[in-house]
This record gives C-alpha cells, sequence and structure tokens, in this order.
C-alpha cells in the first residue's frame, strides 16, 4: 500500500541526513518540504525563534505538545543542557513510530521521552509518571483547540511556576484566537507575539510567547 508523507520524510532524513548529526537531520527535513512535499513541522523560520527562547530560558523540564515527526524535538533537544527532562507527546501512533526513528537517527533519543496519548489525559499525569512537578518551557504545537482548555489545565494542575514560558505556534495560521485572547488578557501572563510565516510558504503566521506571572 502507498506509503504515508511522515514515512517519506523518514526515508529522506535516512538517505540525506548525517547519523548523530542532529542539524543534518532538521536541514534534510527541511529540503524535503521545500522541495518535495509540503508537511506541518514548524520549520526553519519560526525553527529559529524556537531556537532562540529555548536557548534564552535554558530550561530544566520540558514539554512539548504535538511530536508529529519530531522536527521541533530534534530542535529543541539539540539545545538542552545534560540532565534536562523533556518529554513530547503525540496521539498519532504512526507519527510516535516515524518521529522515534527520526529522533534516533538524529541521535538525541537519550534527552527525550515520546509519549503517545493526548494531552487532556496525560498533563494531570506528569507529577505520577514522570515525577514533573513544574515545567520551564512548554512548546504547544497540537490541536489548536487545545491550546486554551489546556493552558487551564496547566494551571489546575499546579504544572507552572513563576517563570515559566510557554510559546504557541500557529496563533495566526490554522490560529488561535481564543488562546490568544486568554493569554493576552490574563494578568497572570505576560505575552509577546513574534511575527513570521506559515513554514515553508508566505502566508502570515507566528509564535506567542507567554511567561506566567505566578
Ligand atoms: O494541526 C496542526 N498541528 C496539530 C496536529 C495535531 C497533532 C496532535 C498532537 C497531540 C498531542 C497530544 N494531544 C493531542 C494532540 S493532537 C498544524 C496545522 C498546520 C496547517 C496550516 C495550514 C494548512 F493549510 C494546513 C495545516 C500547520 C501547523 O504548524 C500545525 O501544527
Ligand atoms: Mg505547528
Amino acid at each position: 500500500t502507498r506509503s504515508t508523507r511522515p514515512q517519506r520524510m523518514l526515508k529522506a532524513v535516512q538517505k540525506n541526513a548525517t547519523k548523530g548529526n542532529p542539524e543534518s537531520v532538521i536541514s534534510a527535513i527541511d529540503y524535503f518540504c521545500k522541495h518535495s512535499e509540503w508537511a506541518m513541522n514548524v520549520g526553519d523560520e519560526k525553527g529559529s525563534i524556537l531556537d532562540s527562547v529555548v536557548t534564552e530560558v535554558n530550561p530544566s523540564t520540558v514539554l512539548e505538545l504535538g511530536t508529529y515527526c519530531g522536527y521541533s524535538t530534534v530542535r529543541i533537544a539539540r539545545l538542552l543542557s545534560p540532565g534536562t527532562k523533556f518529554i513530547t507527546l503525540e496521539f498519532n501512533p504512526a507519527n510516535v513510530t516515524v518521529a522515534r526513528q527520526i529522533i534516533a537517527h538524529a541521535g538525541i533519543q537519550d534527552k527525550v521521552t515520546v509519549v503517545e496519548g493526548s494531552s487532556g489525559d496525560l498533563i494531570p499525569q506528569m507529577k505520577e509518571r514522570f515525577g514533573i512537578t513544574t515545567f520551564d518551557f512548554i512548546f504547544l504545537d497540537h490541536w489548536k483547540d487545545r491550546y486554551l482548555p489546556d493552558i487551564k489545565l496547566f494551571e489546575e494542575c499546579g504544572l507552572l511556576r513563576k517563570g515559566s514560558v510557554l510559546l504557541a505556534d500557529n496563533v495566526i495560521c490554522p490560529g488561535a484566537p481564543e488562546y490568544l485572547e486568554y493569554v493576552r488578557n490574563s494578568p497572570r501572563y505576560e505575552s509577546r507575539y513574534y511575527p513570521a510565516h506559515l513554514e515553508y510558504t508566505k502566508v502570515e503566521d507566528g509564535l506567542e510567547k507567554s511567561v506566567f506571572l505566578g
């Protein structure tokens, strides 16, 4: 039967990227998406903004919602200090399988735990299953209508501390209007918008960085 786009992306990584070299995996995926098939990775333009925020925060605990094929997982993991606890959630089991292989090709499999499941179910389990008390950095890149309910879930579960940084992809395209309204109007967050474009296109998009004030 016909392969899937994530499977074709994995093949391109295995063919064109150097094993153990995260930068070459990132470049191989960007090349595939620019020259072969568009895919919903955060991409190189927004990826550079992600890099700068991760570097600035230098987190000890990280959560990514929406692994997809592991592109942003590799971008984040390659910047983390040894001993950082990094968890990424993906609901689609086929994507989990591809992501684990792309992460392994990059050689950063020991830096991250890929967990299959949905955020609504897994966020309340972070403490008991992974021994995490609070997250220093959270990257939201999953269902856009889950951004708002999940940030409220983080608050309810006590998973944010004064200074926790949340970075949300796609706040313009496909868009997360209710989430934007919440973080920009809540006195509990200091929010800033980073304008960019939808990955591999000229369509307007951007990232929203929100710092929890406690
Ligand atoms: O849907 C997007 N991303 C989420 C996929 C949903 C995967 C999930 C992971 C997970 C983990 C835990 N709990 C629940 C979930 S649900 C997405 C879509 C576009 C796009 C933009 C323009 C288009 F024309 C067509 C697509 C661009 C992007 O950068 C995206 O991130
Ligand atoms: Mg995205």
